[in-house]
């Protein structure tokens, strides 16, 4: 890979403003999910490396906390306006370590420009006194340093939807990214730097052996106020535990399986387009990807034949080559995850309509080394199917057959999780009853546009808790306080 800014290719943690490495000097090894070759090392940090970075985002706190609004809005937004002017190398850049292509790159810098322009509006409110000797004010103050834990399915958003509003309303952050995923983070910080954002405000740990130790440190050092989470529903339920002792602030943005929903009535094109949009992004690795399709049995086979049609001319391969529909997944444990989804839907007598295993044998991913899954589609999904109840996290879909709103509603909220879902119908009742009756944080009706800058994002059940984008994501890391002014009575 060659970058036209090789600086932005950092192998080094970010701590107190300048590139370090564990102070063990152990490292661990990035893989080109495509390939299943290294790409390069980050350091292997553990606690005491931890510790310092707690430390220096505390002095930064107290630096960054003190700029006006104007100028952490200035600050922000040159760091997003270094995000576009380097958009290929960052897009490289993750391609490489992740197998996804540009989208991410604008989707992941939009926030920063949304919290940039949020950093001016963080209003506070003046209450009508009931008294006549009181004055009652609220103030929004930040709540200090925020740990924030992202995943490698978004290398880059999740990271800018944490660090915009926590940076915008003046907090400090220390950021461990995955391990499969730490050059994009990294290259972020390359440019944060540059932009002028003070030493110590942003931090960055890379970890993977010390994940546990490192994870507990963020949510119980006693520096920490906040800790924002994007991952898996357990490690999620370990960060609120470990949070617990020290009253923390959370915010969890975890596991989903959304089911997608289509009647008779629906637009079967619009429906299939949806579908395919919403479920091939990041190759099915998003929270947010449909994982139970409904399909009402008016027009069960008619959209059945049309999505296996279209995709049998989906284009499989490296996030390099710019026809490619579906990259590679992250590892071979994802892999074996879907693959372990398909072996039980169809031991449960789930018809295959498109096998993505036998693609992969006749394909030329069979000898790439890299992570392939070819997208598979099955119909007749059981309900006791592992994919009705976790998510597949890949390009698997799998259809089940309704009769009644009344039935599919009651079978898309047999789930713990409740972060999306999807209807298409061109009934308007319809539309708000089910879209009402829906227990998810989310609902796309004919459409699967749900997170960008300006919309709250986020679940409800066990697919967490806070909403991130919008004007609702600062409120996580502010505290709102009550200033009370008692007067001298009035001179007369
Ligand atoms: N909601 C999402 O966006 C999301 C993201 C990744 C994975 N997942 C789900 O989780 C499944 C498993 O994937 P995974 O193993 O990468 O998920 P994971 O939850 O283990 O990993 C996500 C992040 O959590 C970190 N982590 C892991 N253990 C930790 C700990 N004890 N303390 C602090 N941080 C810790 C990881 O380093 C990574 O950065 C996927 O198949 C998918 O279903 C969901
Ligand atoms: O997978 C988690 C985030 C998904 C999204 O922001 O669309």
């Amino acid at each position: 890979m060659q970058l036209k800014d090789a600086s932005l290719f950092r192998s080094s943690a970010f701590i107190d403003g300048g590139w370090v490495d564990a102070k063990s000097n152990e490292t661990l090894h990035v893989v080109d999910p495509s390939t299943g070759k290294s790409i390069g090392t980050v350091p292997d940090m553990d606690v005491d490396d931890v510790k310092d970075a707690v430390e220096a985002a505390h002095r930064g706190y107290d630096v960054w906390k003190t700029k006006t609004c104007q100028e952490r809005h200035d600050i922000l937004l040159k760091w997003y306006r270094l995000m576009i002017e380097h958009e290929e190398d960052l897009a490289a850049i993750m391609t490489l370590e992740n197998g996804k292509a540009v989208d991410e790159i604008r989707y992941g810098r939009s926030f920063i420009q949304w919290f940039a322009e949020e950093a001016r509006r963080i209003y506070g409110d003046v209450i009508p006194s009931p008294l006549h000797n009181n004055r009652f004010l609220v103030v929004r103050q930040p709540v200090g340093v925020c740990s924030i834990l992202t995943p490698w399915n978004f290398p880059s958003a999740m990271i800018t939807r944490k660090a915009g509003p926590a940076l915008a309303v003046g907090c400090s952050v220390v950021i461990k990214p995955a391990a499969e995923t730490p050059f994009s983070a990294l290259a972020l910080c390359e440019l944060a730097n540059r932009a002028g954002i003070p030493k110590g405000v942003i931090n960055v740990v890379t970890t993977d052996k010390h994940v546990k130790e490192v994870g507990y440190e963020m949510c119980t050092n006693p520096i920490v106020r906040k800790v924002s989470f994007t991952g898996s529903t357990a490690v999620g339920k370990l960060i609120m535990k470990q949070c617990a002792s020290g009253m923390k602030k959370v915010s969890l943005e975890l596991g989903g399986n959304a089911p997608f929903i289509v009647f008779d009535d629906a637009d079967v094109d619009t429906a299939v387009q949806g579908l395919l949009g919403a479920k091939l992004k990041g190759s099915g690795q998003v929270c947010i990807a449909p994982n139970r399709i409904y399909v009402q049995e008016g027009i069960h086979d008619a959209f059945t034949a049309q999505l296996a049609e279209r995709m049998k001319k989906l284009r499989i391969g490296s996030g390099f080559d710019e026809k490619v529909t579906t990259g590679p997944l992250i590892s071979e444990r994802a892999r074996e995850k879907v693959n372990k989804h398909v072996e039980d839907a169809v031991a449960r007598g789930a018809r295959v309509l498109l096998d993505g295993r036998k693609e992969l044998e006749k394909s030329e991913q069979k000898e790439s080394g890299g992570y392939f899954f070819h997208p598979t589609l099955l119909t007749d999904l059981h309900d006791e199917a592992l994919i009705s109840s976790e998510e597949t996290f890949g390009p698997l879909l799998a259809v089940r057959k309704f009769t009644s709103e009344q039935e599919v509603v009651e079978l898309a909220n047999r789930t713990e999780y409740g972060l999306a879902a999807y209807v298409y119908t061109r009934d308007v009742s319809r539309v708000f009853h089910v879209s009402e009756a829906l227990e998810s944080g989310m609902v796309g009706v004919n459409s699967i546009t749900l997170g960008i800058d300006a919309t709250p994002f986020g679940g409800v059940k066990e697919s967490g808790m806070g909403r991130e984008g919008s004007k609702y994501g600062v409120e996580d890391y502010v505290n709102k306080k009550l200033i009370s002014i008692g007067l001298q009575p009035k001179q007369v």
